[in-house]
């Protein structure tokens, strides 16, 4: 898309506009260069009402056939649970040649789901995206219009997707700041497994398992919590609801992650146990490593 005078999208929907919706919203609001026409559509009444008083979105809808029915792209931004539910909601009213994208954090399962839609409307070009890049905070409010500035999105497309369709998605998140990369469904969930889901399994589990001893070490992890146990805190306050739906669908990849993780936290402990110096020290300088690297490639 070079052809700037003429806006990418002229309809976009957004389905879901919570902190990845909402933030896509705003992007569009401060670059109309991306769509002409902005639509918003929530199940959640507050929701709707929120965002129209944000004046994020140029209309906002209660159906997501009637948000649909005039869209050159909607992408839904609903817990991945939801999301193959909605795509049956829009795709018998959307447009011959429209984009459906979606930006759950697991990929697989949805993509199962979707395999009887995408059969019964061969012509809607399906282009599923990830945004690598979030807070711990959810709904309308959260959302910034910077949020995917520098940070990756995966594509993952089905193999028979039109070109062009990838084309259109990958200039759309380009426009928002971030990096884009094509892979498979499997991969990207092995690859957000460790990189996103362990990380979060990891968190929540070690906040309960500080709130589950006793009163008073409870009372002193919270009153002197340095910034080890508070940068879990962070993620720890995620959405229920979202993590949910991620962990039951990337079941297979998340726990072989954690098997892996746990062989590697026992040898650690060993170590300790042993007062094997080299292991704990090599460790250590690996973690360092990979956070220098971060650094230096702007994701940290
Ligand atoms: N939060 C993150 O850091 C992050 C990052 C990348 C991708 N994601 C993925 O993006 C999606 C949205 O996450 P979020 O953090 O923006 O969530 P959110 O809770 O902030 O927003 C989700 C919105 O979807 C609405 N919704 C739920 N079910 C619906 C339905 N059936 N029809 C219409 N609207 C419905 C909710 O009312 C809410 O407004 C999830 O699939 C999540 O896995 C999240
Ligand atoms: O930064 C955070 O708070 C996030 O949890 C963002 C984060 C992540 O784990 O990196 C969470 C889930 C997404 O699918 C992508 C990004």
């Amino acid at each position: 898309m070079t052809d700037q005078t003429v806006p990418l999208f002229d309809t976009l929907v957004i389905i879901g506009p919570g902190l990845i919706g909402s933030s896509i919203l705003r992007r569009g609001m401060d670059d109309r260069r991306i769509a002409r026409r902005l639509v918003a559509c929530d199940i959640s009444p507050e929701v709707r009402a929120r965002v129209a008083e944000l004046g994020i979105a140029d209309v906002v809808e209660t159906d997501p056939a009637t948000a649909a029915r005039d869209a050159d792209c909607v992408i839904i931004c609903v817990p991945v649970g939801a999301i193959a539910m909605v795509a049956a909601q829009v795709m018998p009213v959307m447009k011959k040649g429209a984009i459906l994208s979606e930006v759950g954090s697991v990929k697989v399962t949805v993509m199962e789901a979707m395999q009887p839609l995408l059969a019964r409307y061969p012509d809607i070009a399906f282009v599923p995206a990830h945004p690598m890049a979030g807070t711990e905070f959810s709904g309308p409010d959260a959302g910034f219009a910077t949020l995917f500035e520098d940070r990756w999105c995966l594509l993952t497309p089905p193999e028979h997707t039109p070109e062009p369709a990838i084309t259109r998605i990958t200039a759309l998140w380009k426009m928002m700041g971030a990096r884009v990369r094509c892979m498979s469904v499997d991969h990207h969930d092995r690859v957000c497994a460790i990189v996103s889901h362990l990380p979060h399994l990891l968190a929540f589990t070690i906040c309960g398992t500080a709130d589950d001893l006793a009163d008073e070490t409870r009372s002193e992890v919270l009153d002197f919590a340095a910034s080890g146990f508070r940068d879990f805190t962070r993620i720890a306050a995620s959405d229920p609801t979202m993590w949910r739906d991620i962990f039951l669908n990337n079941r297979e990849a998340l726990l072989d992650m954690l098997d892996r993780f746990i062989a590697d936290a026992q040898e650690m402990g060993n170590a300790i146990r042993t007062g094997n110096e080299d292991v704990i020290v090599s460790r250590i300088q690996r973690g360092r490593a990979i956070r220098r690297s971060l650094i230096e490639n702007r994701q940290a």
